[in-house]
């Protein structure tokens, strides 16, 4: 756990970009930092490795402070990673990734076995260990990056906007792969970012800060997005944060229906839309009021797994407007319109 007690960081010219800062950072989990250009982030993230030292206040880390301990020994408990990867250019991506190593002293070969172990980790090719960074793609490097910051299995990590020079694609699935990794190695990771969409879809814990190095909110996701504290944090998740509340709700306990669950060949009369359902029990297509043709049943949900915001995506892109969920095997359990599904926003906050 890394606790900050009133910690300020006045620089020199007399910006204070960091106020009487107060919180706890849980071990093992996923604390994001978000929050306007200039707000303190990435002053706050360096104090705790010690590239930034506090005016007042005091930092520890599992109940240290971290003011005794000298940096060079701290650092080898806490990765960094940041922007770009921040690699050597004139080093092969496996010295790259060996560099704590070899600085700690490890044998050669050691090292780059370890080396080679975590480009495997982050999902790079053995035969990516001989390249130079400038022969990688921006997500390829920034995973050495990530490579590098694990080599000497830190406790800690830091994570100053890793993903914010690679483009959406490619950041999205370097945010999977941390969260993938993060359920592996269970480090306790303090990660930076302006994105709010970024911030919810990472952390176990958010911290929105406001300029001038405030606490705007300290929560969960699912609770920044239910009830954000004062209109600041509102306007900074966004206009959208209903919707995407939803992606932290279980589909469990959705009410489903099953009158509109029909066999090929009947319609029941009344019903614009019914579900055909074949011998196996999955979705064979809908079927509407008059016309022979089936349609296709687009997107399911799996029920208790899926969240709302999957139900809702089933909803939207089936041509009835209604929501599939299946279980886990595929195989129907029932409907559920859009109505039913948004109107559980308005029920008792829910957290992963
Ligand atoms: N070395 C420095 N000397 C003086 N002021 C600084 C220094 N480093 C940062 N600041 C100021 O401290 C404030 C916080 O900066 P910091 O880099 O921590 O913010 P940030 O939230 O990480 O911003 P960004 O998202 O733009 O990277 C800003 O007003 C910045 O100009």
């Amino acid at each position: 756990m890394i606790t900050f007690s009133e910690v300020t960081k006045r620089y020199p010219d007399g910006t204070v970009a960091v106020d009487e800062l107060s919180l706890e950072i849980p071990a093992g989990k996923i604390t994001v930092f978000v929050g306007p250009s200039g707000c303190g982030k990435t002053t706050t993230l360096r104090m705790i490795n010690r590239m930034v030292e506090p005016s007042s206040g005091t930092i520890r880390l599992d109940g240290e402070n971290i003011s005794a301990s000298d940096p060079p020994t701290l650092r080898r408990r806490i990765g960094y990673v940041i922007q770009h990867g921040g690699l050597f250019p004139h080093r092969t991506v496996v010295d790259n990734v060996a560099t704590v190593p070899y600085l700690l002293g490890w044998d050669r070969r050691k090292a780059r076995r370890r080396a080679m172990e975590l480009l495997d980790l982050v999902g790079l090719p053995a035969s990516f260990a001989k390249r130079y960074p400038y022969q990688l793609s921006g997500g390829q490097q920034q995973r050495v990056g990530v490579a590098r910051a694990l080599a000497a299995d830190p406790p800690v990590m830091l994570m100053d906007e890793p993903f914010s020079a690679v483009d959406p694609v490619v950041r999205k699935s370097l945010q999977e792969e941390l969260v993938r990794l993060q359920a592996e190695l269970h480090k306790t990771i303090v990660f930076v970012t302006h994105d709010i969409d970024e911030a919810v879809r990472l952390g176990d814990q958010v911290c929105v800060l406001k300029v001038g190095g405030r606490i705007g909110q300290y929560d969960t996701p699912a609770n920044l997005l239910a009830a954000p504290a004062d209109d600041f944090v509102a306007q900074f998740l966004g206009e959208d944060r209903g919707v995407r509340r939803l992606a932290f709700l279980s589909s469990d306990g959705l009410p489903l229906t099953t009158d509109r669950l029909v066999a090929a060949g009947t319609m029941p009369a009344g019903l614009e839309w019914a579900l055909v359902v074949d011998a196996d029990g999955r979705p064979a297509g809908w079927a509407t009021a008059g016309d022979p043709d089936l349609r296709p049943c687009a997107r399911t949900f799996t029920v208790g797994v899926d969240s709302l915001r999957s139900a809702l995506d089933s909803a939207i892109l089936n041509p009835s407007g209604i929501a599939v969920g299946v279980d886990a095997d595929g195989r129907v359990v029932g409907l559920a319109d859009q109505a039913e599904i948004t109107l559980r926003l308005r029920m008792p906050v829910a957290t992963r």
